[in-house]
């Protein structure tokens, strides 16, 4: 099991190359297996996420090669329908393959998928959804058994929550079903954006991704296609976080302001001075730091639930009270806990977190229990008195692309050993 050892105190100045989107290139994976012919798909990023999902697609029978940062995945034709439930619990996206599959070969045997644990996750939507295109479903102990008995069929569906996952699943089934499928109250992510622009690029008839009702039209089959994944705002936003909160001066290139509205003016907000040019945004950060007044997560375009934890490790050396309200997940403050054991002052009821500023943390033992939580402890390791020590390594290699030697690069002290 790796640990990083962070020796804080360094300002982070250079540049860092923005990487794909985790949560785009994993449904993007799972759209491959639609198509007749194979798809290149380039800004991958190397994670255990992605690592697992081309794992999924071996074992389902298609061939992927990898050259730097590009993925070539070439479909078999013989259709294989189950996962195995190890590879099932490896990720959240696992489940985004089920459409593709019962869309690909009518039926479909997988177990529940794993991911971060942030409170309870069912599945309920993605099953309902599924059901309306035309698929059976028993679950049984854990698993789904699915069957569709020929073509799916278009169907009008409403979300009672903007779930990303189930608009996903519902874009992946839907693409190749016989009519016209609509889902109300559709995900409005800009990863969202990205799988419709791959499938179209594929032959799908998709309209209105991005946009709260989305419109497929089912085509009879759709070939393969060469895409460029969108740059991680989560990823972007982390990294802001740890300029911030040493004082840096960083530039961060490959990324898309314009998929940060929420975000980027609370560093401005915490008294960094930011500019942006095109793909680059370039942050000063000032020590110390204003509190926020609220941070509210909220299905996009409100601030993401990904990006709470790196901005709360960031608040925790302001200057004052910053209030956090969760609204996605119910149980993601596990790394305040965390956070605590450095020295920071955070008090949680239920959905609130409130986080008092303090004039300094120090280095200590603490563990990364999710994926964000863990980018939130190297954050606040980086201007820690002393030295971090951070185990769960695991959850952060999900996804973030070898951070350590991203954050060496400009100026940080992490190693892993
Ligand atoms: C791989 C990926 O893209 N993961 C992202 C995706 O997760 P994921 O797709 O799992 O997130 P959802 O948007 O589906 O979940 C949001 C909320 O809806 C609830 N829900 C969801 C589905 C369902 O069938 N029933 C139900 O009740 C969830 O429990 C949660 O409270 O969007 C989340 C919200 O932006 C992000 O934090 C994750 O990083
Ligand atoms: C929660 C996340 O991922 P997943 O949905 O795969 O658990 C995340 O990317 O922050």
């Amino acid at each position: 099991m790796s640990r990083l050892i962070v020796e804080g105190g360094t300002p982070i100045q250079g540049e860092i190359w923005v990487q794909g989107a985790k949560n785009s290139v994993l449904p993007i994976l799972a759209a491959t297996l639609l198509c007749e012919g194979p798809s290149v798909l380039h800004n991958c990023p190397r994670l255990s996420d992605v690592d697992a999902a081309v794992q999924i697609l071996e074992y389902l029978g298609c061939q992927v090669k990898r050259a730097g940062d590009t993925l070539t995945v070439l479909p078999d034709t013989a259709c294989r329908y189950d996962i195995p439930d190890d590879l099932m619990r490896e990720m959240r996206s696992s489940i985004v393959f089920l459409g593709a599959i019962i869309a690909r070969c009518q039926k479909a045997a997988i177990s529940y998928p794993g991911g971060c644990e942030l409170g309870p996750r069912p599945i309920d939507l993605h099953l309902q959804a599924l059901r309306k295109l035309g698929t059976e479903i028993v679950e049984e102990h854990g698993f789904l058994d699915c069957q569709s008995h020929g073509r799916l069929r278009g169907a009008k569906i409403v979300l009672s929550f903007p779930s990303v996952g189930a608009t996903e699943n519902i874009m992946l089934a839907a693409c190749t079903a016989k009519g016209t499928t609509e889902i109300i109250n559709a995900a409005r992510e800009p990863e969202i954006v990205d799988l419709a622009d791959f499938l179209t690029k594929c032959g799908a008839k998709i309209k209105g991704a991005g946009e709260g009702t989305i419109e497929i039209t089912g085509v009879e089959e759709i070939h393969g296609a060469e895409h460029h994944v969108i740059p991680d705002r989560i990823a972007a936003a982390t990294y802001l976080s740890c300029a911030a909160i040493t004082g840096g001066d960083l530039t961060l290139r490959g990324c898309s302001p314009d998929q940060m509205k929420s975000v980027l003016p609370l560093f401005e907000e915490a008294g960094c001075r930011l500019d942006y040019e095109g793909e680059n945004i370039h942050i000063w950060g000032t020590v110390p730091l204003k509190p926020l007044k609220l941070v509210r997560t909220m299905p996009y375009p409100g601030f993401p639930t990904d990006a709470q934890a790196p901005l709360m490790a960031m608040t925790t050396l302001a200057k004052g009270a910053t209030i956090f309200v969760e609204n996605i997940f119910e149980n993601r403050y596990k790394h305040a806990y965390e956070l605590m054991r450095m020295g920071a002052d955070i008090k949680i009821e239920g959905r609130v977190a409130v986080v008092e500023g303090v004039d300094a943390l120090h280095g200590a033992q603490v563990c990364a229990t999710d994926l964000r939580g863990g980018a939130a402890l190297i954050t606040a390791a980086l201007a820690a008195q002393g030295e971090t020590v951070i185990t769960g390594v695991h959850h952060i290699d999900r996804g973030y692309e070898t951070i350590e030697k991203i954050l060496t690069a400009v100026g940080a002290r992490v190693k892993r050993e």
